[in-house]
């Protein structure tokens, strides 16, 4: 059984269209990223599949069950994008607090650990940095042992070291066959920590697949060498050649073919030096893919 399954799901707010028909079958075990820019429709649907947001159309369920009752029974876990905090209480307070509403809660030092809280376990919450308010509710998230772990933007408000911190206790919590699903619109953020990305822009999945697979999708790889004040004309019409772009004397050949590229290009005649061939940026898949879509 799927741990998150969406069919078709649809979400209007007046005339804006948030989901639109968003069909998704995540299996257990499974980290995945919904990606998408602005405005795409993540949080909308990270609200649908955790029963928060009622769909227009579609249906979603979490090990079979309805979003709520699934939330009931303590199998989802959730961390959206505000959240306050006690501000009295410390932090093993609320911990142990949240934890005590779940049938089979984790241990709450084991939380305290993942959660990277132990040593600011007695520290009341009002006294905590961002990023240590961010791992307390992560750390509420988790608390209720939840076999799905739903995160809308998680680490938005965090520095590099905070965010790597971050994701050691998802992985730490995810590496027990648990599914974590999480929005980002940060390319690295899901090339580095999902096993899975799905690419969604105008509430629609455009593109599904691993980290290298989405970047294999756009355009395959690229030949790049420095130009110098040469002329570029007539290298777009190379044969294999998908398209062409000239940048600070340094030129980038797009193709599915690279090594008959260089071939192609030691034909001309013309000095290639700082010959390389790349692989497009996940940025640059993200953007490609996403802007067909506008
Ligand atoms: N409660 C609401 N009322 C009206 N429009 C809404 C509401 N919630 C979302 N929208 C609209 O639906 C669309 C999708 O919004 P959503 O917040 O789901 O996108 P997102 O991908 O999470 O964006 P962001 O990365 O900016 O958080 C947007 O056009 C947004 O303005």
């Amino acid at each position: 059984m799927e741990a998150i399954s969406m069919e078709n799901v649809s979400k209007n707010y007046g005339d804006v269209r948030a989901v639109d028909a968003l069909s998704l079958e995540v299996p257990a075990g499974q980290v995945v990223a919904l990606l998408g820019p602005n405005g795409a429709g993540k949080s909308t649907a990270v609200g649908i599949t955790l029963g928060l947001v009622r769909p227009d159309a579609g249906r979603v369920s979490l090990f079979g069950a309805p979003p709520a009752e699934a939330a009931a029974r303590g199998r989802v876990g959730a961390m959206l994008q505000d959240g306050a905090l006690v501000p009295n209480l410390t932090v093993r307070e609320v911990v142990g607090f949240v934890r005590g509403l779940y049938p089979a809660p984790m241990p709450l030092d084991g939380v305290l650990e993942i959660a990277g809280l132990t040593a600011l376990a007695g520290r009341r919450t009002g006294a905590l940095s961002g990023g240590q308010a961010q791992r307390v509710r992560f750390a509420t998230a988790i608390a209720g042992a939840p076999g799905v772990l739903v995160l809308d933007e998680p680490t938005a408000a965090l520095d590099v070291a905070a965010r790597r911190a971050f994701w050691a206790g998802i992985h730490a919590y995810a590496g027990e066959g648990r599914t974590v699903l999480f929005a980002t619109h940060r390319l690295e953020e899901a090339d580095e920590n999902a096993d899975r990305v799905v690419v969604v822009a105008r509430g629609r999945v455009v593109a599904d697949g691993t980290p290298a697979e989405i970047k294999a999708r756009v355009g395959g790889r690229a030949v790049r060498f420095a130009l110098g004040d040469q002329p570029a004309a007539g290298l777009d019409r190379l044969p294999g050649v998908t398209g062409l772009e000239v940048r600070g004397g340094v030129a980038t050949l797009r193709t599915g073919d690279p090594d008959g590229v260089v071939a192609e290009l030691y034909r001309t005649g013309l000095r290639v030096r700082d010959l390389e061939i790349v692989t497009p940026a996940l940025e640059d898949a993200f953007l490609s893919l996403t802007s067909k879509e506008r």
